[in-house]
């Protein structure tokens, strides 16, 4: 259970010593003016009909304009403060949940609906649909001032009234104020529960609005379907999120409405009874009328702080909750099931071989293992291609070997060591990976390459020899400002690509990776989009591009595979054929079938 305020109180440090003992120094000060100015023109208004002293009230007249300027002139301090504080808190959490995200959360935890959840509403926030932790930050520090302001009025009206009616005053405000917070608290609790439900239609907004899914709302004539589903989806999380907000308000409000008015109204009814027997002088009745509309007053919202220190407070809530599923800093992700140690160290190139041994791998929650007792020998320094239909298992087997998941059983070795055994990151740098899914980055060419060694200087004679080899030079060079083009047709002078044009930036990136010192090619269909000449010219440089290099290719088109030293078939969850294409051509099995299939199809 996560306490709101220690839980708001543990990220001021991050906001730095400077704005926030600003930002607090501000708050107390701006609590504190509005009771100087109550005492001062009390004072005054008590001073005027001292005719022995006919400028008494001068000085306190004074003072209680100088109280006026400083609240005016310190009043947008707040506003800036409270930015500063919110950005420099920010920050850091962003900072923190990015890393957890891309970098310590396993992949099978990620994908968790529960997770995606907190995930979904850490983002909503942090592109502004609710308050981030920052802004709760700064919130607090804002609510620091209306509590001064309470205390001061008590504190005067307890020495100047009597002590009783301090004393009510406080405990009403007080009261309501606590009732108030406990609804918007029981509100927070219930929109988190509804993540699920606003995720939901955040995608719809993010299809409607993302210009890669126009295309095929256009062409299809989705937008009716995708306004009527937005419409239907917002009224299903609409209607019980308003009819619990009136359940969770309405109750409350008549309650503490009425403890305010009880409140206020004995709390007068001292006042008057002391004014009626002459125990408080004009002074006295002045400060009590103005500091029991203070206290009055306290159970009110606060728009400057009540929202943003609940809300912001659920946004550092679904990031504490989605970190715990993160893993310690330079761990493999499964050390957090306690499975390994996190072992540290630099890792050699594969010298004899790959080996998946009885490996057997399943998806959370899938009844069936993708990869069951699955053996495979990949030998370093040559080429492996692996084939097999669609959901076989082949994207998996590349992501066992790059440890985004781990065997539940058997294991992956390099040279006869377990993976678990190797420092992830080292041995990730070992590899250079193609994906099918590969990240096209709204980025220039020079960094879209730069991102398989992204710690290397720039070094331009390297990203253009890695696009020569990939087949992109010639691309790079069309763009209007070669290296340096945004890859995006959303910046000024960007340009988008094709989709075999993309390919061969993925590409150029992997072989640039090698460039920086991975050993291990693995491309998952590396020429899917590629056209018939990219193809066969990237083929016919098959053997120079991958020379030296262990290659795990994965490929449907078996004219490609062919290329490859070695051939295995996935089938089941295991390799059911090896060899290289003449041999499995000639035994007869699965892949001759296929081939056979494939090669009759383009016979016709
Ligand atoms: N993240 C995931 N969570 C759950 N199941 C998954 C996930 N990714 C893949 N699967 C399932 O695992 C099986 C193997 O998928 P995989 O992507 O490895 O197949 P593949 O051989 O690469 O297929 P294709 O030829 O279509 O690319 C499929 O049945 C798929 O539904």
């Amino acid at each position: 259970m996560t306490h709101r305020w220690p839980a708001i109180a543990r990220l001021v440090p991050h906001a730095g010593f400077g704005p926030a003992a600003a930002a607090i120094a501000h708050s107390l000060v701006t609590g504190l003016l509005p009771i100087a100015f109550i005492f001062c023109t009390s004072s005054m208004l008590a001073a005027l009909p001292d005719t022995a002293h006919p400028h008494a009230w001068v000085a306190p007249a004074g003072l209680a304009m100088a109280a006026l300027l400083a609240q005016q002139a310190l009043a947008p301090f707040q506003a800036a403060l409270a930015e500063l504080v919110t950005r420099r808190v920010d920050e850091r959490c962003l900072n923190h949940v990015v890393t957890s995200a891309v970098a310590r959360t396993p992949m099978a935890d990620l994908q968790r609906p529960e997770v995606m959840d907190r995930l979904g509403d850490v983002n909503a926030a942090f592109e502004g649909a609710a308050p981030t932790p920052g802004a709760a930050v700064a919130g607090a520090i804002a609510l620091v001032a209306r509590y001064v302001q309470l205390l001061g009025a008590v504190v005067l009206v307890g020495v100047e009234l009597s002590p009783l009616a301090g004393l009510v005053a406080a405990a009403t405000a007080l009261v309501v104020r606590f009732a108030q917070r406990g609804s918007l608290a029981r509100f927070a609790t219930a929109w988190t529960g509804m993540a699920g439900a606003r995720r939901k239609i955040n995608y719809l907004l993010d299809v409607g609005l993302g210009a890669a899914d126009a295309k095929e709302l256009r062409v299809l004539g989705l937008l009716p379907w995708l306004r009527a589903r937005h419409r239907a989806d917002s009224r299903a999380y609409l209607a019980p999120m308003w009819a619990r907000r009136r359940r969770i308000y309405f109750g409350p409000f008549v309650g503490y409405s009425l403890i305010a008015l009880t409140g206020g109204g004995l709390t007068m009814v001292l006042l008057e009874r002391a004014a009626v027997a002459g125990r408080v002088d004009l002074r006295a009745l002045s400060i009590g009328v103005q500091c029991l509309l203070v206290a009055m007053r306290f159970g009110v919202f606060f728009p400057e702080s009540d929202i943003k220190t609940q809300h912001g407070f659920e946004t550092r809530r679904a990031i504490l909750e989605f970190e715990r599923y993160a893993v310690p800093p330079a761990s493999p992700p499964e050390a957090a099931r306690g499975e390994v140690a996190a072992p540290h160290g630099e890792v050699a190139a594969p010298r004899r071989s790959i080996a998946f041994e009885r490996v057997v791998f399943a998806y959370d929650e899938a009844p069936v293992p993708v990869l069951d007792g699955c053996d495979l020998e990949i030998t370093a320094g040559r080429s492996t291609a692996i084939v097999g239909l669609n959901g076989a298992g082949k994207t998996t087997l590349i992501k066992l070997l790059a440890r985004l998941h781990d065997p539940q059983r058997g294991r992956v070795t390099v040279d006869g060591r377990d993976l678990r055994d190797l420092d992830v990151h080292a041995w990730r740098r070992r590899l250079a990976v193609v994906f099918q899914d590969f990240l096209r980055y709204d980025l220039t060419a020079a960094d879209n390459i730069r991102m398989g060694a992204p710690d290397l200087p720039r070094d331009d004679t390297a990203l253009l020899d890695a696009a020569e080899r990939a087949g992109a030079l010639d691309l790079i060079e069309r763009l209007p400002a070669g290296l340096d083009t945004p890859l995006s047709s959303r910046y000024r002078g960007g340009q988008d690509l094709s989709g075999g044009q993309w390919q061969r930036i993925a590409l150029a990136r992997a072989l640039y990776a090698v460039h920086a010192g991975a050993s291990v090619l693995v491309m998952d269909e590396p020429t899917a989009h590629l056209d018939v000449r990219a193809e066969t010219r990237f083929f016919d440089r098959f053997l120079e591009l991958t020379e030296g290099l262990t290659t795990v290719l994965v490929a449907h088109r078996f004219s490609t595979v062919r290329h490859a030293d070695r051939i295995v078939v996935l089938d089941g969850g295991r390799v059911v054929e090896a060899g290289d294409h003449e041999g499995l051509v000639g035994s007869g099995g699965r892949y001759a079938k296929l081939f056979a299939l494939q090669a009759e199809r383009f016979a016709r």
